[in-house]
């Protein structure tokens, strides 16, 4: 380790060239390792509990409607019950996204985990207890709450722990954690008849992940944030063993130089207020802001969970009768895909990934519009889409190939990348900033899921494909102009980036000499 790499690089904030021109100052902690410590891989896991509970919870709906016939008050679930019990889970989520970042600030990130645990419990129990469609709304809506705290709680505790050259990856096993809790939710869902079963499993994680938190400490940014030095000091030194005590000390100075800024002292109704006007008026913040929400809206924009509710129409016009294999394939290739992304994220880079990633995929939804454009859709009296008799086969083939294109090209990039968003906001107002970015994944979620249905009975499915593949086309030249490389950088650098522009060109060189010296 040479002289030079004790600068801290945040000592520097005025200077507003990067990155030749700072000399490429060195992190002031050097990280010895070439794999993250064990206590960093059991944070992580635990914390990607969440993620699990998030896709599980979301994917086992579509079984349980189908299995619930009429337990729910002694009839039929209607269709409006059926879309009622389905949205639910989602506005509750959107609510969710909306108090957890701030919550996080306030009580910390570990103990606002907890409480998603409770929402799971309370809600998955109210469920499962439940006689009448209203208390099953109820129980989704509760649910709903804990899945949007947890969907941004927890890669924000692993963007924190992590060491940079590992925090692409750290989260990516979150956004793993999701996938893989899709994929057992429709396994689940083909094996189980009873519903009540299906849902009272998913509440069996939330019970572990609660145990180990009992134990596990909080993230030492949130302990500085609170003025709690010691505590930072023994997560440091645990998370990083073999690093010097001086290079701890080097680090907890980085991170207090963000955290002047912090509102400790203030009421929590007047810090959150500080908070959200601090994001909206430095022009970094703002900047971090329009990025993550950016990429948030073009995740559920793009339409792949709409293309997930398609699919089993897809795969039974082409034969596949049973529609829960049908959505295993596509969770399946949504998981595996993801499984890779694991590998390149961080060597590859979030903005590169992106810009290989969605010409593909917008191509891809361009192809299943051309491929619609040769099947008839019709509408059966609920409203739900059915192919016309006598369609020609082939066209449903190459649909299905389309399909998967689809997916594989999403769950390598705009799948898991904007759950890194924590790296892009400033300790003081990163809570707030998530929950802004978190709040319009769901509601992007919501626009899409309730007007996906109409779209394709206004404009065709071939014109709301087309939709579909034209926000992609639009979104990779927002993203080259708007989106940095933040690969390897130490959260604190993020914000150096940011302050006089998007400075995307500097942010690449910055990138690619951290990944030379790390
Ligand atoms: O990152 C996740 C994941 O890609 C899921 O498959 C999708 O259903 C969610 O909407 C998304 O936020």
């Amino acid at each position: 380790m040479d002289e030079e790499s004790t600068v801290p690089f945040l000592e520097d904030t005025t200077s507003s060239q990067l990155p030749e021109e700072v000399n490429v100052k060195k992190r002031s902690f050097e990280y010895l390792e070439n794999f993250p410590s064990p206590l960093i891989l059991l944070l992580t896991s635990t914390a990607s509990i969440s993620g699990f509970m998030f896709g599980y919870d979301t994917g086992y709906v579509s079984a349980a409607l189908v299995s619930i016939g009429k337990d729910l008050g002694g009839s039929l679930l209607t269709l409006r019950d059926k879309e009622v019990i389905t949205s639910a889970t989602s506005l509750g989520a959107l609510l969710g996204a909306l108090t957890g970042g701030l919550l996080a600030d306030l009580w910390g990130r570990k103990r606002v985990i907890l409480l998603s645990n409770l929402l799971f419990i309370v809600g998955g129990g109210t469920q499962v207890f439940s006689q009448v469609v209203d208390s099953m709304i109820w129980g989704r809506f509760i649910m709903g709450i804990g899945v949007g705290v947890g969907s941004l709680v927890a890669p924000l505790f692993i963007s924190e722990l992590a060491p940079p050259q590992f925090r692409g990856r750290l989260v990516v096993i979150n956004c793993l954690a999701i996938t893989g809790g899709q994929l057992v939710a429709y396994l689940m869902g083909a094996l189980l008849r009873n519903w009540r079963i299906l849902i009272a499993i998913g509440c069996i994680p939330a019970l572990i992940q609660t145990l180990f938190f009992i134990y596990l400490p909080d993230t030492p940014r949130f302990y500085l944030m609170k003025g709690y030095h010691d505590k930072a000091f023994q997560v440091l030194r645990r998370i990083n063993p073999g690093i010097s005590d001086t290079a701890i000390e080097d680090k907890i100075l980085q991170i207090n130089q963000q955290n002047k800024q912090s509102t400790l002292g203030l009421s929590p109704w007047r810090s959150i207020w500080v908070n959200y006007i601090r994001i909206h008026r430095k022009a970094s913040n703002l900047r971090a802001l329009i990025i993550a929400c950016s990429l948030q809206a073009i995740q559920q924009l793009t339409g792949l969970n709409a293309l997930m509710y398609f699919a089993s129409t897809i795969f039974q016009m082409v034969g596949f009768k049973n529609s829960n294999l049908v959505s295993m394939v596509i969770a399946g290739t949504n998981f595996i895909f993801t499984v890779i992304a694991l590998f390149v994220i961080d060597r590859v880079g979030r903005r590169r990934i992106l810009l290989w990633t969605l010409p593909i995929m917008s191509l891809s939804l361009f192809l299943c519009s051309v491929c619609f454009h040769y099947i008839s859709v019709a509408f059966d009296p609920d409203g739900q889409p059915i192919i016309a008799p006598g369609t020609e086969n082939v066209w449903g083939h190459f649909l299905i190939l389309a399909f998967i294109s689809v997916v594989a090209s999403y769950a390598l990039g705009i799948g898991n990348i904007p759950w890194q968003q924590s790296e892009l906001f400033s300790q003081d107002v990163r809570g707030t900033g998530i929950s802004i970015s978190t709040a319009t994944n769901w509601t992007s979620c919501l626009i899409v899921s309730s007007s996906f249905l109409t779209a394709m009975k206004l404009v065709t499915p071939s014109g709301t494909f087309l939709i579909f593949s034209i926000i992609g086309v639009l979104s990779v030249v927002l993203i080259a102009f708007i989106y940095p490389e933040l690969s390897g950088l130490e959260l604190e650098e993020t914000q150096e980036i940011l302050q006089d522009g998007f400075n995307v060109k500097k942010s690449v060189q910055l990138s690619l000499q951290r990944q030379r010296t790390q």
